[in-house]
């Protein structure tokens, strides 16, 4: 009876007002409070001036002071707030990419893997696709998920690399909003926003957000440096490569367009002296005792180098392979490129890491010669691999290129007082004769390196660095790399054997080559192009190269 009675009792505070405004407001509210009752004999509504009470203040307070309520979750909540254009954005998408929690998640983002995409930015896979063209192409097994299949011929191995490139790998991300996951023991909430209204040929502007409770924020940081751990340690020694990007508000970053295998020094044919001189001074310049002993003086630590000469003689190849080399970040600048004034190419430059190397192409072309304030179209260099061209956004720019940089705006950038320190600048030229001496004296360009058209030596060195790879695979520069065949003494011994009679058949055919050849007068771009239509037949190489000169000769004289 006393059981009806309740019942009766909240049947009647259900049909009062307050329960009728709930219950529009809270679908269901009536069965939620009617359970409440009978079961648990809780009557709710006895609740309900506190918690309305409460949800007024909270709105109060959000309304009337926005800010509040961060403080108040200031208290509880450590937030890091990561930014796209910064290079943590990177190794947080790259390690969340390889999460398995993150892997779970139900709202995600699926995206075909573009090289613009820096988390993704495909070195890796890239790599692995040409190990794995590689080894199908030579016949030997290939990985399939299922099946172990050979491969002989051209046709077989274009139809599945054809096959292999229609499945693009999707890249599966979390999407915007939030998600929540647990690290060394915490729940971290990952949140991923994007900005709107932003113009389609800008690309996303994303940021990201971390979150635990407590107002220690130790768990986010050790987070962040795993994650950065994770993504330097897949770039192990190769080279990367950032170009300079215009966003949208017309500021400028770097932007890191993509990694490389580092070229070998030995690969750049230059003078013995001049090159072994080139490195030994950066190695001297990066000498801690050498930072030093310029602070003691009040000299501004900074090292300029200026390589001139012809195009297509190795400028650029050598710059690439000391970065290699000294396993510096390579920084591209076009001086060229649309928008870039002053301002932003100081605070370009100010953004740079400590120890890095900053390539200054063709500078005789970018409107500061003695003839100032000219434009010219920009042109790309062979010896670093174009960028994919959804990261280099300058070409979106229909605008006229009005601002140009000056001269005395590139002196001031490169050693006014604000301008950085521990970089080394390398500038190249065709036209050294077209600079303004202002740009070349010391302090700005404290090594000159002059690259010219191949002599007799060269040419061979050329000759024998383009076929040391025939026949028996990879080959160092000392020498062929052996396999490895474990208790098959007589398989190394003939691999010996070859590798000998490689060397001397490539050195006697170096001397035939250099002799059709006239010195002076011929690039190495020139001469490699030659080489590169006779991959792995050298002496087919000799046989038509003197009438390859000739057409040569005859191109220039028309
Ligand atoms: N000295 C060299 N040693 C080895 N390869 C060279 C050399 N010079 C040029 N090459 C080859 O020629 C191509 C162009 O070289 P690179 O871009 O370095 O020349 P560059 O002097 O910088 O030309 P540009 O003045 O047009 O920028 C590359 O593929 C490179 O491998």
């Amino acid at each position: 009876m006393a059981s009806n009675e309740t019942l009766g009792g909240s049947i009647a505070d259900a049909s009062s007002p307050d329960t009728a405004l709930l219950e529009a407001l809270v679908p269901g509210y009536r069965i939620i409070s009617h359970f409440f009752m009978s079961y648990l004999k809780i009557d709710i509504n006895g609740y309900l001036q506190i918690l309305i009470g409460f949800a007024l203040l909270v709105g109060c307070i959000k309304y009337l002071h926005p800010t509040a309520m961060e403080n108040i979750s200031d208290l509880i909540i450590s937030t890091a707030e990561i930014r796209m254009e910064d290079e943590v954005f990177n190794y947080m998408m790259y390690w969340i990419s390889r999460q398995s929690h993150m892997k779970r998640t139900s709202r995600f983002l699926a995206s075909l893997k573009f090289k613009h995409d820096p988390w993704a930015d495909s070195d890796e896979s890239d790599f692995e696709d040409e190990d794995s063209d590689d080894e199908s192409w030579d016949g030997s097994k290939s990985r399939n998920n299922t099946t172990t299949t050979t491969t002989t011929t051209f046709d077989d191995y274009w139809a599945k690399m054809m096959n292999r490139d229609k499945y693009k790998s999707i890249n599966f991300t979390p999407s915007e909003g939030s998600h929540y996951f647990r690290y060394r023991g915490h729940l971290i909430k990952l949140r991923r926003t994007e900005e709107q209204n932003r113009p389609r040929n800008f690309g996303r502007n994303e940021r990201l957000w971390l979150s635990c409770l407590g107002k220690n924020p130790e768990i986010l940081r050790q987070l962040l440096l795993e994650a950065q751990k994770a993504y330097i340690e897949r770039d192990g020694n190769r080279t990367l490569i950032y170009r300079a990007k215009r966003d949208y508000d017309r500021s400028f970053s770097w932007i890191r367009c993509m990694s490389r295998s580092p070229r070998p020094m030995s690969s750049v044919i230059l003078n013995q002296a001049q090159k072994q001189e080139f490195v030994d001074d950066m190695r001297e310049y990066l000498h801690p005792k050498t930072r030093r002993w310029y602070f003691d003086r009040g000299i501004p630590y900074r090292r300029g180098y200026l390589l001139h000469g012809p195009p297509g003689t190795g400028k650029t190849s050598l710059c690439f392979a000391a970065a290699g080399l000294l396993r510096l970040k390579l920084y591209l600048l076009n001086l060229k490129t649309n928008g870039l004034d002053e301002e932003s190419m100081s605070s370009l430059f100010a953004s740079l890491p400590r120890r890095c190397i900053v390539l200054l192409e063709d500078i005789d072309t970018a409107g500061i010669t003695k003839t100032r304030g000219k434009t010219v179209t920009p042109g790309d260099n062979p010896a670093i691999p174009a960028p994919n061209t959804e990261i280099s956004t300058e070409g979106d720019f229909d605008e006229s290129s009005k601002d140009t940089i000056t001269l005395s705006g590139l002196l001031n950038v490169i050693d006014g007082v604000a301008a950085s320190e521990g970089r080394i600048l390398v500038m190249t030229t065709n036209h050294p004769d077209k600079l303004d001496p202002a740009l070349l004296r010391p302090g700005r360009v404290d090594m000159s390196i002059s690259f010219g058209y191949m002599s007799d030596n060269d040419i061979k060195e050329l000759f024998a660095s383009m076929y040391r790879f025939i026949g028996n695979g990879p080959r160092q520069a000392n020498g062929p790399v052996k396999e490895k065949v474990e208790n098959d003494e007589d398989s190394t011994r003939e691999q010996e054997k070859r590798d000998v009679s490689l060397d001397a058949r490539i050195s006697n055919l170096c001397v035939s080559f250099a002799q059709a050849i006239p010195t002076g007068e011929l690039t190495a771009a020139e001469i490699q192009g030659y080489l590169l239509n006779h991959k792995d037949k050298p002496e087919a190489a000799v046989a038509g190269v003197a009438q390859w000169v000739e057409e040569m000769r005859k191109n220039r004289e028309t």
